[in-house]
């Protein structure tokens, strides 16, 4: 019945939701979302790719909140003239998503990958407590992470970085590469295999673009000469989002996971703000809420400027966001238990 789609990573934990969905009537079909544009998807099936664009009357309501992301595989109803309508979101197997506080909602950013790859370049940009952050929330997506470290070519002495990341990586594999000389790159290769989807987790300028056209051998995607911190141009490159490589193993890279790696470096709220963390353990109750308990180690700092407001607010602000998401996406499991047991 449907050819092809296992190629793309689709497994039995999919098809058995379909039955699920579709029941009788065997008009919906599946696809794998590769691109996503502002009303308008890329999608992929049969070896063809299409254009789609969500049903209306399921998608822009309020009762349905699930939006496709890149790697998502959706149901679709074939149109043989024109674009393809989506109907439903398969649930996934993994995912990467970020609270929106603008927006008020969780957006998801890349789904259904089997490995993250955690990217990080030897040179100045080398941060241990990064990669540390990274590695949890890899784990977090339900996916198995990797740590690639990038322009090995750029230091003398490898040791002094592998000895800090084997502490923190515990069981995880590590590699060293370098696309410029080739180097790790086979190694790096072996583990990459057909129907698989890796999603690459890294900040900005640390060869991500590199490492996917030296794995690929051909220039797919655009990489970036110039090295402008942060303007804008640099993330309206386009390029696909979710490729396939000549083996069959497919990689997500979208601007999206570059804005996780952003957010999670700054406002990881347990790394960075380890201080207020510490300074809770010293309140007098151990479940002081820090308002009018006597004794409190956070009220004291605050007097005595030891802690800024600022910082301070920041923290509730976040931890409040943070709180809001996991409970939307309770909110979402109780929704789709009572959906899955009326069928
Ligand atoms: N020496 C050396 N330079 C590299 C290597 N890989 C990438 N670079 C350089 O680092 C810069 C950034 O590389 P990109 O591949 O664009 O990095 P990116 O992570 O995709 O960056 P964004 O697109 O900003 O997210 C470019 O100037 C590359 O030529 C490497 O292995 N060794
Ligand atoms: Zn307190």
């Amino acid at each position: 019945m449907i050819r092809g789609i296992e190629n793309y990573g689709f497994t039995n934990y999919f098809s058995n939701q379909i039955e699920l969905i579709n029941g009788d009537k065997d008009d919906l079909v599946p696809a794998r979302i590769t691109e996503v544009h502002k009303e308008m998807y890329t999608i992929i099936y049969d070896n063809i790719e299409k254009r789609a664009r969500l049903k209306g009357s399921i998608f822009y309501n309020d009762k349905y909140s699930i939006y496709p992301a890149v790697g998502d595989f959706v149901l679709v109803n074939r149109n043989p003239y024109g674009e393809d309508i989506i109907h439903h979101v398969l649930d996934r197997k993994s995912k990467f998503s970020r609270y929106d506080s603008h927006y008020e909602k969780e957006q998801m950013v890349a789904a259904n990958f089997d490995h993250v790859f955690i990217i990080s370049s030897l040179n100045h940009d080398f941060n241990i407590k990064r990669i540390e952050r990274y590695l949890s929330i890899a784990w977090e997506s339900g996916a198995n992470p990797a740590v690639i470290l990038t322009k090995s070519d750029l230091v003398d002495d490898i040791e002094e970085y592998s000895l800090q990341v084997d502490n923190i990586a515990m069981g995880v594999p590590i590699f060293y590469i370098s696309s410029v000389t080739g180097e790790g790159i086979e190694e790096l290769k072996k583990h990459l295999k057909p129907k698989e989807t890796i999603v690459f987790l890294g900040s900005s300028g640390v060869g991500k673009s590199s490492l996917v056209n030296a794995l690929s051998g051909e220039n797919v995607m655009k990489v970036n000469d110039i090295r402008e911190d942060d303007s804008k141009g640099r993330h309206t490159t386009t390029h696909r989002q979710l490729i396939m490589l000549s083996n069959g193993t497919m990689i997500i890279d979208t601007p999206g996971m570059r804005e996780l790696a952003l957010w999670n470096i700054e406002d990881g709220l347990d790394t960075t703000f380890s201080e207020i963390e510490e300074l809770s353990r010293l309140c007098r109750f151990k479940d002081c809420s820090h308002n009018k308990e006597p004794g409190c180690a956070i009220k004291k700092a605050l007097l005595s400027g030891e802690l800024s407001y600022d910082r301070w607010n920041n923290y509730i602000k976040l931890q409040k966001e943070a709180r809001f998401a996991a409970r939307k996406e309770q909110l979402n499991l109780r929704k789709k238990e009572k959906l899955s047991k009326k069928r």
